[in-house]
């Protein structure tokens, strides 16, 4: 772990299991994680083969007259580069995988397959490359949260196992148990992070590529969360010159003190509160109990539901030293700033830092510069003079 990521530490919290917490007061805009996929899939259907993306970075490729390679063996995935074909066929398009997507492709039955089964057959696929390539990095997804027992991942981990081990070539180590390979789709269920297309206010965003990031699978949810995350999908980070195109950083939405929780919110923080409840049990396995869900659950006809949202955005174990349970900042993640007695204590949390543009439903994180002024959405990418918003606030 860097320097950046030494300002949380892992503590395990009763009922949320392992969690993040400020080791040090942290700064809005403070840039707190930065972090790289261990697994990169597509989020596209099998077929058609080719994609728009780089079949390594994800970036979009480049228009004729440039040259594309693409991959001599199926022909289909594409590249940006030479760099990247070379670096596919050690990563994201292994010789093994190229077969089994390839085979996977001319199965008869894989046009029928619904684009769920698709996706969790790219993913197991993905997982046994992973196994393959290196045990340290599959040791990790091991790691995280997610069991064998979760239903829905055992009856798809059924139908996947015996499509792929029944079309594609074996790999070098064998195909997974039907145990495993469930709980390796309850991992991703639970962990997944969603590379979504760059924003457009016209057109419903939908996911580009879906990662297993190590590090950032340890934040929690909040619905009021103090940290969001950012990615630089087909632009480069403008505080990185080191990143690569799928990697992806947190950021803090407001300060908190040293040991405060921080947490993400899971999706856009506008759905209301019996649908944030649903998808948080359905999905993530938990009822939220929050600060502000704790609110809205005394609204007796869950005003609010007007603001529900439609956003699709989805989501190595650190061996770092665990601090007791009483280092732990009690109020946890949300309180970005004093509560008033009010029943919608956390208006001032949508005044502030959430983006106002149209169907965005971004949050909004100071820049990482000292004493930045400048809030950017980590869905539009919008700036905005934190200022002006300060004079509202004072009005
Ligand atoms: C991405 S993991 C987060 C890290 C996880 N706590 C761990 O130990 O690996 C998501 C899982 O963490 C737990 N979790 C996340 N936010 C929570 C919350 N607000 N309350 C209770 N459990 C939570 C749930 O079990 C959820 O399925």
């Amino acid at each position: 772990m860097g320097e950046r990521e030494e300002a949380l530490k892992v503590v395990e919290i009763p009922g949320r299991g392992r969690s993040l917490v400020a080791s040090q007061p942290l700064k809005g805009g403070q840039i707190v994680l930065k972090d790289s996929p261990i697994i990169l899939y597509s989020a596209l259907p099998l077929i058609p083969a080719s994609s728009s993306y780089c079949g390594h970075c994800f970036r979009t490729l480049p228009l004729p007259p440039q040259p594309i390679p693409s991959c001599p063996n199926c022909n289909s995935e594409r590249f940006c580069n030479h760099n990247c074909l070379s670096a596919a066929s050690t990563s994201t398009h292994t010789p093994w995988l190229c077969q089994s997507l390839l085979r996977l492709r001319h199965h008869h039955h894989s046009s029928s397959l619904s684009l769920e089964h698709q996706l969790q057959a790219r993913f197991l696929l993905a997982a046994h490359n992973l196994a393959n390539l290196s045990s340290p990095h599959f040791q990790t997804l091991l790691s995280l949260q997610g069991q064998s027992d979760d239903p829905e991942s055992a009856a798809a981990a059924q139908f996947i196992l015996s499509l792929i081990s029944s079309v594609c070539p074996p790999p070098s180590s064998g195909w997974f148990s039907l145990e495993l390979s469930a709980a390796l789709l309850a991992k991703d269920k639970l962990n997944g992070f969603g590379l979504m297309e760059p924003f457009s206010e016209s057109a419903q965003r939908s996911v580009r590529a879906y990662g297993i990031y190590p590090k950032a699978s340890l934040f929690n949810h909040d619905c009021l969360p103090n940290a969001c995350r950012f990615d630089y999908v087909d632009s480069a980070s403008p505080f990185d010159n080191n990143s690569n195109n799928t990697d992806i950083i947190v950021r803090m939405i407001h300060d908190v003190p040293q040991g405060r929780e921080v947490c993400l919110s899971y999706f856009p923080v506008n759905e209301n509160f019996p649908s944030r409840q649903k998808r948080l049990r359905e999905d993530y396995g938990f009822g939220c109990d929050c600060d502000r869900c704790r609110v809205e659950a005394q609204w007796s006809d869950h005003e609010g539901e007007e603001e529900q949202g439609h956003g699709e955005e989805e989501e190595e174990e650190e061996e770092g030293e665990e601090l007791m349970d009483e280092d732990v900042d009690q109020t946890m993640a949300s309180s970005a700033e004093p509560e008033p007695e009010s029943d919608f204590p956390h208006a001032y949390f949508f005044v502030r830092y959430m983006c106002d543009r149209n169907n965005c439903w971004g949050t909004l994180a100071p820049l990482p510069t000292p004493k930045s002024n400048v809030m950017e959405c980590n869905v539009c990418g919008n700036l905005k003079n934190d200022d002006q918003q300060l004079s509202m606030d004072d009005a």
